[in-house]
């Protein structure tokens, strides 16, 4: 099965139509393919490359949005903001959460090839290596750092700098077909690195070597090498790959349900998935393909359980619960629960001599001007970072002067996954931000900067709100639920604070005197660390607090369907033919940005598919 058509959108060439009388299962007649993987976003575009390899092995992969070629903007580096809200984004939002003031906070995902990876912030980062011992305790035997790192340098082609003296080659891989390497950046980062030192942050050359990413540091990305996004999807969906005639890619179809054989004799006990059902419009038409072999679904954190829970695999009060209900295929309680997100405080808005920041983009000449000058050259401003840098710390680091004249001892349990992993992520912007769909304000120049809370206790869930794809589901990260969270948090604003009064910022920050009014976008950028108090601090985090945008574990790997979702091998718990691979498997929370690691995670899926694992 294939086609000369690159992304097809017209189910017709690729699936086969239900009709009046068929029976669910009957999958004589239909289109077939050995895989099918559902969701054509991060992890889903390095399968489809991945297993496509094998010109004997024919796959299908199905995506809800539109091809990435014909979304421009994804490719500009400095765009992203603009992706969210738009076409491309699934816009989800979370249920009213009570302990941020009963605010309902956004939650952007992709819905384009290349999933979140194509309207993301282009950082590449393998998190701590700590983390994935952590993994292996909580049973995803097979996924150590030790075994997973051979995935991430498999995936990676990296462009060393001259600019970035001390950066190991062998800490990165240089025969992937993923991109990676340096943009530039705006003059203040350089200014921000050097003040985070001054308050006990030490600069470390790379985030991404065997020692973890504990220090301050910029962020290496993923770039083509002509100043454009150089996506998993661009990487692994070349030219080549996609006019394989075993590879067929349909894009701007929705699937809605899994479907499971009802002829296999263990059906009862162990389902087995044999094929999909999609559509393009909520009461349209639907067509159906089969699996010869698998269906892995990769939707993502929040559609992958979502899509898992509309196939009847899920808690049975809930799925009985529905409106009509669905009728329960295996009874798996822990699908859609343990969703973990960074939460972050909300944009400590710092403002800062001009010359320093983007911030003169906003202006609408300026704006159109780098536009213009990136589409014929692919240089400039729109070719820079966004978010060049991080510090990753620890909120028991007795080198950091955290605490002010007016804070509290504050109790934090240590959630870290080990001891030079860390807790606590501080991230700076190089624009003033004031919040989602809020404009800019005129002629202010400053940073914003995010802290981080790397490893929450807080966890919500995914649930259905009705039974049908077109709907959102609910989604409850319940967020700062955990008060251990929240001082987490409050430790990285304090340390935001004293990085602003730092004799490097002097001069290039614009600090105002500390005064109490807590309506001003500046507040609590301005605020005098010894002056505010632990309260002032919660109160803000809790008016202002948003999601860091880096869900997981929704379907988490478990040695019993008791405790999570899937199995190490990634299939799901008592279930034949079916597999998740996406973030939503991870089985707790990273302590760093998660893309690389999904990327890696498809990489060795793939490899373990072809070995027969
Ligand atoms: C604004 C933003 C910035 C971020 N910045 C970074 C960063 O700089 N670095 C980093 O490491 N991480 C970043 N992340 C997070 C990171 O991009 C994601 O964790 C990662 O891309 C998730 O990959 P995934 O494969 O799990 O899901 P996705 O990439 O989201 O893929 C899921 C795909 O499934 C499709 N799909 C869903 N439902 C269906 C259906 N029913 N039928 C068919 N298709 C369906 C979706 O359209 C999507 O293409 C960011 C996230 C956001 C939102």
């Amino acid at each position: 099965m294939g086609s000369s058509q690159s992304y097809l959108t017209n189910p017709s060439h690729w699936a086969t139509p239900v009709t009046e009388g068929t029976a669910e299962a009957d999958t004589g007649k239909w289109k077939e393919y050995d895989y099918v993987i559902v969701g054509g976003g991060t992890a889903g575009c390095v399968l489809a490359s991945r297993l496509s390899e094998d010109a004997g092995t024919t796959v299908l992969l199905i995506e809800a949005g539109n091809s990435h070629e014909k979304e421009y903007l994804t490719r500009i580096p400095l765009a992203w903001p603009k992706l969210l809200k738009s076409r491309v984004d699934w816009d989800y939002e979370t249920t009213p959460q009570k302990h941020a003031n009963d605010r309902v906070l956004p939650i952007p995902r992709g819905k384009v090839v290349g999933g979140t990876s194509s309207i993301n912030a282009l950082l590449f980062q393998h998190c701590a290596p700590e983390d994935f011992d952590e993994w292996v305790k909580l049973g995803a035997e097979g996924w150590s750092y030790e075994e997973l790192r051979p995935y991430i340098l498999k995936s990676e082609q990296f462009a060393p700098s001259p600019q970035h003296p001390g950066i190991k080659e062998s800490d990165h891989g240089s025969n992937g077909v993923w991109k990676t390497g340096y943009v530039q950046q705006a003059p203040i980062h350089e200014h921000i690195l050097d003040a985070c030192e001054e308050v006990g942050v030490p600069r470390i050359p790379d985030l991404n070597t065997l020692k973890g990413p504990r220090g301050a540091s910029t962020f290496t990305e993923y770039l083509d090498g002509k100043g454009g996004r150089h996506s998993p999807a661009k990487a692994y969906l070349t030219p080549s790959v996609v006019a394989r005639p075993n590879l067929t890619i349909a894009v701007n179809t929705y699937t809605e349900k899994i479907i499971f054989s009802t002829t296999d004799k263990d059906s009862a006990a162990e389902p087995r998935a044999v094929g999909v059902q999609v559509s393009q419009t909520r009461n349209g038409q639907k067509w159906r393909v089969k699996a010869g072999k698998e269906v892995i679904v990769c939707c993502g954190v929040i559609a992958t359980p979502q899509l898992l829970l509309l196939s009847g695999l899920g808690p049975s009060s809930h799925l009985s619960s529905l409106s009509p209900p669905i009728a329960t295929i295996k009874d798996l309680p822990q699908v859609g629960l343990n969703y973990y997100d960074h939460i972050s405080a909300g944009p400590l808005n710092i403002r800062a001599k001009p010359g320093y920041t983007f911030d003169y983009l906003n202006q609408p000449f300026s704006g159109l001007k780098a536009m213009v000058r990136w589409a014929i050259s692919g240089t400039g401003p729109m070719a820079a970072s966004a978010a060049p840098g991080a510090a990753f710390l620890r909120s028991d680091d007795e080198r950091i002067p955290f605490d002010g004249k007016a804070s509290t001892p504050l109790s934090i349990r240590d959630t870290s996954s080990g001891p030079n992993a860390p807790d606590i992520e501080i991230l700076w912007f190089p624009v003033v931000v004031l919040g989602f769909g809020v404009p800019p304000p005129k002629g202010v120049h400053g940073v914003s900067i995010g802290a981080l809370a790397l490893k929450p206790e807080s966890s919500g869930s995914v649930r259905l709100k009705t039974s049908s794809v077109y709907d959102k589901p609910l989604i409850d990260p319940n967020f700062l639920s955990s008060e251990n969270d929240l001082n987490t948090v409050v430790r990285g604003v304090r340390f935001v604070l004293r990085l602003a009064r730092t004799e490097r910022m002097k001069g290039i920050f614009d600090l105002k005197p500390h005064e109490e009014d807590t309506t001003s976008y500046f507040w609590p950028g301005d605020a005098d660390p010894d002056k505010i108090t632990d309260e002032q601090i919660k109160a803000f985090v809790r008016r202002n607090c948003v999601a860091a945008f880096h869900p997981t574990s929704s379907c988490r790997i478990s040695r019993t369907p008791e405790t999570g979702a899937v199995d190490p091998t990634l299939r799901v718990h008592g279930v034949k033919g079916l597999r998740v691979c996406d973030a939503s498997v991870f089985p707790t929370q990273m302590s760093g940005h998660p893309v690389a690691i999904v990327v890696a995670m498809a990489e060795k899926l793939a490899d373990m598919i072809k070995r027969g694992e």
